[in-house]
């Protein structure tokens, strides 16, 4: 069984076609890299498998069942329990510190402050944050703020983290060691990983690439 899969799916906002007929599938704990030039259907692609948003054809499927049909209600629920994100960059709450941040997706589950708190803080020796837990956003170098973002993607262990251009807003080094956390962080619970990037070098990361072009997944490279 896969664990996450786009069958066919096709998808348009208004005149332009973003998707059509996109299909990929991602195997447990693998970590795959989407790569293709700008406007090809990279983030579309990622928000359908993500269930973020909803196609107009094709399916979408997550650890055995379709998504893609679930109401809004239910995929948001799936979104928050079973999946985790980070995005280019600037997502983290302002008003909340780091640990907070980290803590978050715990809260939103339910988890008591404390406890959320508790399991919040190990991620900040593992991620080589130590000593930043009560630094609000404001206070955090771009490589830290993404560190703590990665941290709140995979502290609630998601069946799978999705990343939007992780790394865009990095220099190459500092992008390099958030992509080895990032890899290190989700084969150690076992995290499938599905990365848009248009880093090449960021994509060498990955088990595998996949090229979106056109609104297609159309070239398959080992990498
Ligand atoms: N919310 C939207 N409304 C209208 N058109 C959109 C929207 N989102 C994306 N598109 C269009 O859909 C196509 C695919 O966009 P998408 O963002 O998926 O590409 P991408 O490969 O991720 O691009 P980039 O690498 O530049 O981020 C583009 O033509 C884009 O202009």
């Amino acid at each position: 069984m896969t664990a996450v899969e786009a069958r066919d799916v096709k998808l348009s906002f208004g005149e332009t076609p973003a998707l059509r007929g996109a299909s990929v599938a991602v195997e447990p704990g693998e970590i795959v890299a989407v790569m293709g030039p700008s406007g090809s259907g990279k983030s579309t692609l990622l928000h359908c498998l993500a269930g973020i948003l909803v196609p107009d054809a094709g399916e979408i499927h997550f650890d055995g069942h379709r998504i893609d049909t679930l109401s809004e209600h239910r995929r948001s629920v799936l979104r928050r329990d079973r999946f985790g994100f980070v995005f280019q960059s600037g997502q983290l709450v302002p008003e909340l510190t780091a640990e907070e941040n980290v803590a978050l997706p715990l809260l939103l589950n339910g988890v008591k402050r404390a406890a959320a708190l508790k399991e919040a803080r190990p991620w900040f020796e593992r991620l080589d944050l130590a000593g930043l837990e009560r630094r609000r956003s404001g206070e955090l170098s771009g490589g830290q703020a993404q560190r703590v973002a990665l941290a709140r993607g995979l502290v609630a262990r998601p069946g799978a983290l999705f990343a939007d251009e992780p790394t865009g807003a990095l220099d190459s080094l500092t992008g390099e060691q958030v992509m080895d956390l990032l890899v290190s962080s989700a084969r150690e619970q076992g995290t499938t990983v599905v990365l848009v990037t248009h880093d090449a070098r960021v994509a060498a990361y990955a088990d595998r690439q996949v090229i979106v072009r056109d609104g297609k997944v159309n070239a398959l490279v080992s990498a």
